[in-house]
């Protein structure tokens, strides 16, 4: 792969046009900007474009039914949360989640974090008010900190290159965990019977004697359980900051095409998807494979604007379409959606992502979701598909590994007044562990019943 001073790169990103990019921070020193870029445009891709190219397949296969796309991981990663418990502890979680979505979907599930990127935030407002002190907004890690002091959120361009080195130092540990036994499927499944072992799990026993079944007729087949010591597994991160971005594009040396090496999937986000925008501008001109978020706001004309833009050539498994309307919104606001798109041959893979149409303050003062929110609006997710005889390809859930209290509801109840106990996040509440498994078993329900 070259690097960002190949001339034939420089002239396909020099040739972006000026356009309008939302929610970039306002960086104070134009110098040490331009300092921190071109250091990055020295450093090594993160990633291959051939496993790029792998994922996009995966990406079609999803759009077709013949796998389930599970994206999760962090709303926000943070350089001091990065770190082998955090990581292993997420890990996990996303590989019990895809045993248990294998089961009930009976096709393979890509796995894929939103994770080794995920640094940076879009924000309501560009400022954060608190007794009367008003300062920058957080906007992740790879910006400014979240402590509440001018000198902590005045962004910072070296933070651009430490979020490279925490993404690299992540995804070395994520390609150590998924390829270096951890991932077994035999331990996947102790851990899935450890889940359902506790008494409040219990309603999900039956899809984990099922399993257990299975593994074991599988065994006596002469299944090669070494063989699946190990899994696919791929990073993923809203393309947000273009300063970040650009210099991490890379040209393929197999094929001259551009490539984005941050990350094997990146996604533009519902308040940076503007037509005439830098950021669609951006992903067309990469090859990777690449995710739109779709809220109940989106007119479908825009939408097919869009395909025409960032998946000229129909390519299966070049586009998907995040879908997050909220579960009031999804079983009105999808169908025309996908109805449309479906009609204009548009080739997409469709993703529900349940967390971001149904986030509210608590009582309490807390940004929260309600578990039950998030379950019915994959629930109307599916049913819009059925209904219209197209695929539901997957879910896209901010999770974390970790016990937090940040979404209430679950098996456990956690309550509002509960809210307070273990609140992490420091941006949008997660699923934690256990209501993240008590998804993936719901899901795996509706997936058997299709
Ligand atoms: O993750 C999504 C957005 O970044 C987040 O919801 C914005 O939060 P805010 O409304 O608190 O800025
Ligand atoms: C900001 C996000 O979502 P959306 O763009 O859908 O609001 C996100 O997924 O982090």
């Amino acid at each position: 792969m070259s690097l960002t001073t190949d001339p034939e790169l420089r002239t396909s990103l020099e040739a972006t046009p000026d356009l309008p990019a939302a929610q970039q921070p306002l960086w104070p020193d134009a110098a040490a900007l331009d300092a921190a870029v071109t250091e990055l445009a020295t450093y090594p891709p993160l990633v291959f474009a051939g496993e790029c190219d792998v994922l996009r397949d995966r990406m079609a296969a999803a759009s077709r039914g013949d796998a389930f796309v599970l994206q999760g991981g962090d709303c926000a990663e943070t350089f001091a949360g990065a770190t082998a418990d955090n990581i292993k502890n997420r890990i996990k979680t996303i590989l019990q989640m895809a045993a248990v979505l294998t089961y009930g979907a009976s096709v393979p599930v890509v796995k894929v974090g939103r994770m080794a990127g995920q640094f940076a935030k879009p924000r309501s407002s560009h400022t954060e008010t608190r007794e009367g002190v008003t300062l920058p907004a957080y906007r992740g890690d790879m910006v400014n900190d979240f402590e509440f002091t001018e000198a902590a959120r005045n962004p910072d361009p070296q933070r651009l290159v430490k979020a490279y080195h925490a993404s690299s130092a992540t995804l070395n540990l994520v390609r150590a965990f998924t390829t270096g036994g951890f991932a077994d499927l035999r331990h996947v499944h102790d851990w899935n019977r450890g889940f359902v072992a506790n008494s409040a799990n219990q309603r999900y026993e039956k899809i984990a004697r099922d399993i257990d079944k299975a593994m074991k007729f599988m065994a006596a087949c002469g299944a090669d359980f070494e063989a699946m010591k190990g899994t696919e597994f791929f990073a993923a991160h809203e393309a947000l900051l273009l300063d970040y971005e650009r210099p991490l594009t890379r040209v393929d040396s197999r094929t001259g095409d551009l490539y984005d090496t941050s990350a094997h999937f990146v996604w533009i986000g519902e308040r940076t998807r503007d037509l005439g925008g830098a950021h669609l501008d951006f992903v067309s001109r990469i090859h990777n494979p690449i995710g739109v978020k779709v809220s109940a706001k989106a007119q479908v004309d825009d939408l097919l604007r869009m395909i025409d833009l960032v998946d000229p050539e129909r390519t299966p498994g070049r586009l998907t379409f995040i879908t997050r309307m909220g579960a009031g919104q999804v079983r009105e606001s999808l169908p025309s959606i996908v109805e449309k798109v479906t009609a204009s041959g548009a080739a997409v893979t469709w993703i529900c992502d349940p967390m971001h149409g149904n986030t509210f303050e608590s009582a309490s003062g807390y940004k929260t979701r309600d578990f039950e929110d998030v379950v019915d609006e994959v629930r109307g997710f599916f049913e819009v598909h059925q209904a219209l005889g197209t695929v539901p390809g997957g879910i896209h859930v901010e999770l974390t590994g970790n016990d937090v209290t940040e979404c209430i509801g679950g098996a456990e109840k956690i309550l509002d007044a509960d809210l307070n106990k273990r609140y992490e996040t420091v941006c949008d509440p997660r699923l934690n562990h256990q209501q993240s498994l008590e998804l993936a078993f719901l899901v795996a329900e509706m997936l058997s019943r299709d």
